[in-house]
């Protein structure tokens, strides 16, 4: 329908008479449609409603604001980000919104980029009515709207601003009250200016009713430009006490919080000016949050666009002096002896994997039943090539899906997890309770597999033991198939998901020590040893402990084991599948 419009207007044309009537008309039923709320006027008033001014249209706000402002540098614009292709503005006084519907009903503005449509105007008594939507938050946020009134604001801006030393970094100026953080070491502090009487009182304000029990040691006073933001990030735990306090002052802005455990689980959260922030529990120790860099956000529960205008945030931390104790121990970077590393004893190996497989296997198999059909074709075809009547053991069977298919093998299966080797079983195949590094079995396999197994194992010696455990079962001459995750996911259909734009300049994030064991965010693999979440039908996250394999990796491996010759390794889908066989 635009097509048309767009052939027959032209940039700085006027339409007026029975035509703009009509197309008012039109664009006024679409109002009647989706918010009969709003009642049009017979007379001028303060709002305007105008047609084909949406996003939906190609109209974006900075456009208006460049149109209307013309008649009064404050009106205000309540626009949508899709579904609706009006909006409105509303002006300080009618004979502002009179003066701009003369002059620009049935125009069509040379401001316009993107858009030819001409706007068609009409005064209304009032502005839809919000519906709100409830709004997603993690647990243990808490926003408490106008905890300070405007004078106080006025007050506040006004300390921070007398400080000289407000120091600029790339986007945000930022100032340091009672201690300074140093973000190039990410934790320590040197005492800088006092806190100030005004903040002081603030605090004494916290506590009283009851946001939080100790008093705050370090206030930072970020002032954001409209467009800057901050790059998603946990305040670190090893850093400072559980509660975070962020007061917003002026501009309203969307905060988005992101699921550590989950990165695609974003919960964009409106502050709004003079209103407090309580990051603390859940929300603080497993949740980043970050401010998007951009120049307007869509309120999560109206869907109206609200441009952002300067902002200025004051955050009330307290150093941390003790061990952070938090039970979000995936995301705390307090070192708690190792467990969360890169196991270094044999006995770490095990309780690793035993708390961040088995035990997580046994949480999510009837959910990783239902994801687990499709077979890997290198898997199937080394399947085919055995001759009938060929013992084949396939160790970590999960849900039998290779030992299901009925063929003229003899297939028996191994799983160290309960639930998949009841499901399994309820296949009518041959499955025994059994892990990898000790398997039950005599050596009469021609054959084995052994499929997404191996990268389970947190040491290079348990590695080594499920490898010689193959060859043991094996008859000589008889070969296995093994597939492991690879960290080059290039030929993975999720590689395009999986090279997400690294988040810039994480700030305050995790240490970056090599040994700890990081959650995997579903981008790229930037390290070997992680956990990778599992997110199950009741939305309960799991974390899984995986060692991924980089390139020659298999071969170091299988090289240096008696008996085992190397006959093939090729890739699919992001794992390396390798067909080794015994020689002796
Ligand atoms: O501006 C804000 O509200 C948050 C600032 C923040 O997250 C920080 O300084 O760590
Ligand atoms: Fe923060
Ligand atoms: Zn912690």
């Amino acid at each position: 329908m635009y097509f048309n419009d767009q052939k027959e207007r032209r940039l700085g044309e006027k339409l007026d008479g029975p035509k703009l009537r009509k197309r008012l008309g039109k664009s006024l039923e679409q109002l009647k449609r989706h918010d009969p709320s709003v009642e049009v006027a017979d007379k001028p008033t303060q709002i305007l409603f105008v047609g084909n001014s949406s996003v939906m249209c190609g109209v974006s706000l900075e456009e208006l604001e460049e149109i209307f402002t013309v008649y009064d540098g404050n009106c205000q614009f309540i626009v949508y980000p899709n579904k609706r292709t009006y909006s409105f503005v509303q002006f300080s006084s009618v004979e502002q919104s009179q003066k701009a519907c003369d002059e620009l009903n049935g125009y069509t503005s040379p401001v316009l980029k993107t858009s030819h449509l001409p706007f068609v105007i009409a005064y209304v008594e009032n502005l839809p009515q919000e519906s709100i939507a409830p709004e997603f938050r993690p647990k243990d946020l808490e926003i408490i709207d106008d905890f300070v009134n405007e004078e106080t604001e006025q007050a506040i801006l006004d300390v921070i601003y007398s400080n000289p030393k407000a120091q600029s970094m790339k986007h945000r100026a930022v100032v340091h009250y009672g201690h300074e953080f140093d973000y190039g070491s990410n934790a320590a502090f040197k005492p800088t200016d006092p806190i100030p009487d005004l903040f002081d009182k603030l605090i004494d304000r916290f506590v009283q009713e009851g946001y939080i029990k100790e008093r705050p040691d370090q206030i930072t006073a970020n002032i954001y430009k409209p467009g800057d933001g901050i790059p998603s990030h946990y305040d670190t735990h090893s850093a400072f006490e559980n509660e975070i306090i962020s007061l917003s002052l002026c501009s309203d802005v969307v905060m988005d919080f992101k699921d550590g455990a989950n990165s695609a689980t974003i919960a964009p959260v409106l502050l709004k000016g003079r209103s407090l922030c309580i990051i603390k529990g859940e929300s603080r120790y497993r949740w980043k949050h970050g401010i998007v860099n951009r120049n307007n956000d869509v309120d999560p529960r109206s869907n109206r666009v609200v441009a952002r205008k300067l902002r200025v945030s004051l955050t009330f931390r307290k150093i941390r002096t003790q061990p952070c104790q938090c039970s979000y121990k995936e995301f705390c970077d307090w070192d708690r002896e190792g467990e969360m590393c890169i196991p270094s004893t044999a006995n770490a190996a095990l309780k690793l994997e035993q708390t961040y497989v088995a035990d997580v296997y046994e949480n999510i198999a009837a959910h990783f039943n239902e994801t687990r059909h499709s077979n890997w074709r290198a898997v199937q075809n080394f399947i085919n090539s055995l001759p009938r009547y060929s013992v084949l053991y396939d160790v970590g069977c999960g849900n039998g899906k290779y030992l299901a298919p009925k063929d003229d093998l003899i297939k028996i299966g191994c799983d160290m997890c309960m639930g998949l080797c009841k499901i399994a079983a309820g296949k009518n195949t041959n499955v025994i309770r059994a892990d990898a590094l000790h398997l039950p079995f005599h050596s009469a396999a021609d054959a084995v597999i052994c499929i997404a197994v191996l990268h389970h194992m947190s040491s290079f010696e348990r590695r080594q033991i499920v490898i010689r455990e193959i060859l043991r079962v094996l008859k000589p001459g008889g070969r296995a198939c093994l597939t492991v995750w690879s960290m080059d996911q290039s030929d993975s259909e999720y590689s395009n998901m999986r090279k997400n734009k690294e988040e810039s300049n994480e700030l305050c994030e995790l240490t970056r020590e090599a040994k700890r064991l990081r959650i995997h965010d579903g981008k790229q693999f930037t390290q070997q040893d992680l956990f990778v979440p599992w997110v199950s039908d009741e939305k309960e996250t799991y974390l899984r402990y995986y060692h991924i394999f980089r390139d020659g990796e298999l071969e170091e491996l299988l090289g240096g084991i008696d008996g085992c010759q190397l006959e093939s390794i090729t890739r699919e889908q992001g794992n390396y599948v390798v067909i080794f066989k015994k020689i002796k």
